[in-house]
């Protein structure tokens, strides 16, 4: 008898049957494990294997097969792993009462425009050596992943969305590849089903495009991608990107599929001087060759900037000023213009911010609820919002006083006191 779980398929690993949920998401089960399950319900030991990428177990009972599936989605929770970081997923959904505002790892943030940050997951499939989040598979900061219900994360964006009117650009963004959201093509259909919602945008590296991947997030309604190609050659991309199997090829292949399903394209390079600023011209010609920038700018050429908690490939930078010369510069050169990219280029203003719920210096008692993403952080709750504490080793379940040391852009930060 074969089982089939919805938007899954069956590998066996060693000793363990492997589900893949959602192409971007996995778990495994000991087959010892399962087989005990049964052989405790059912007393009897059935064999189990996978064939083309079903279950497969040998009996007829029905009241198995709805068992084993019973059982593999009620566990999914305890063995999520990305598929392409490796590390442990928790999944937020409703039940968890987890708030959906105050974190930037994921959830959402208002930044006082009419454009609101949409994060549905961490975790990233490359490790560019620049990236400002220290993301994906040879991160050596990030410990785990997080993944929010598609549900309980478009319950959270619309009320977000009543509260700052319409007009709203939608940017799904995050620590992290957007792609790698579960259900990103249905995030796009949710926000585009929100009247207060203009425009869906998403910032992504393009990787896990492909050909149907595209048509399906055009006919969801997403506008425009703002897309990370960091070289035209090949080579230097591969050792930006930090993956050695990194397919230009395909990504600029996919920059052509999303221009003509109706997506535009922003192609957005992070230059690091001495390393792909001599490439500028080219990205220039390609993007004009590709008809990039058809309702916004072709290109947003961002400078690279040393982070705190991210990867430092260099030590040698340019300031913001010496960044939009080159940038003017450029405009002259070759006659693309806008280069130098304000708000006003995407139709963005100032919005009434969410009302902050709490202030510097404040002592706030909070409940500790999730793993934090880096050593010594965890997440904790109150007045509904996400706070961020840092340097800490209080466990899940805690409720411990902090202090708030960071508020801005209602994205909370506090110390144990
Ligand atoms: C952190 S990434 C997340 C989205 C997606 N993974 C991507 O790369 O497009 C957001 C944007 O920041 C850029 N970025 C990453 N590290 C940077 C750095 N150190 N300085 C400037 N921009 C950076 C990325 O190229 C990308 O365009
Ligand atoms: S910059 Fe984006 S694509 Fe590169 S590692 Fe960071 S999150 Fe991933």
């Amino acid at each position: 008898m074969r089982i089939e779980l919805p938007n899954s398929y069956f590998e066996e690993v060693d000793n363990s049957i492997r589900l893949i949920w959602r192409n971007t998401l996995h778990a495994d089960f000991e087959k010892a494990l399962l087989e005990k399950a049964i052989r405790r319900k059912f007393k009897v030991k059935p064999e189990i294997h996978v064939e083309d990428g079903y279950l497969v177990v040998n009996t007829e009972n029905e009241d198995i097969e709805k068992f084993i599936a019973f059982f593999i989605q009620s566990h999914l929770g305890e063995f999520l792993k990305s598929r392409y970081t490796r590390r442990k997923v928790v999944y937020i959904h409703e039940g968890m009462e987890v708030p959906l505002l105050g974190y930037n790892g994921f959830g959402l943030i208002d930044r006082g425009t009419n454009l609101i940050q949409i994060r549905g997951s961490t975790g990233c499939n490359v490790s560019c050596i620049f990236c400002s989040v220290d993301e994906g598979p040879y991160s050596r900061t990030r410990l785990l992943d997080y993944v929010v219900d598609i549900d309980y994360l478009l319950k959270w964006f619309d009320e977000v969305a009543r509260f700052k009117g319409k007009g709203l650009e939608a940017h799904l963004d995050g620590q992290g590849e957007p792609l790698l959201y579960p259900f990103i093509v249905e995030l796009v259909q949710g926000l585009r089903e929100n009247p207060n919602v203009s425009v869906i945008s998403m910032q992504s590296n393009g990787i896990l495009l492909n050909d149907k991947l595209v048509e399906e997030l055009a006919e969801a309604g997403l506008d425009r991608v703002n897309l990370s190609i960091h070289s035209l050659d090949p080579e230097k991309a591969k050792m930006l990107m930090g993956m050695k199997d990194y397919d230009l090829n395909h990504v600029l292949e996919m920059a052509e599929a999303l221009v003509n399903a109706g997506i535009d394209v922003l192609l957005a390079p992070v230059i690091i001087f001495g390393i792909n600023d001599n490439e500028a011209e080219t990205f220039i010609e390609f993007a004009r060759k590709i008809g990039a920038g058809k309702r916004w700018p072709a290109l947003g050429f961002q400078n690279y900037v040393p982070y705190k908690f991210g990867r430092h490939p260099t030590v040698k930078f340019l300031s913001f000023k010496e960044f939009y010369t080159w940038l003017r510069n450029l405009e002259e050169k070759t006659g693309m213009r806008p280069l130098v990219l304000r708000p006003e280029h995407f139709g963005m203003h100032r919005r009434r911010f969410i009302p902050l719920q709490f202030h510097i210096g404040e002592v706030v008692k909070v409940k500790v609820i999730l793993p934090g993403r880096i050593k010594g952080e965890m997440l904790g709750t109150a007045r509904n919002r996400l706070i961020e504490i840092i340097n800490t080793n209080a466990k899940v379940g805690e409720e411990i006083k902090v202090k708030i040391v960071r508020t801005r852009h209602g994205i909370y930060v506090g110390t144990p006191v």
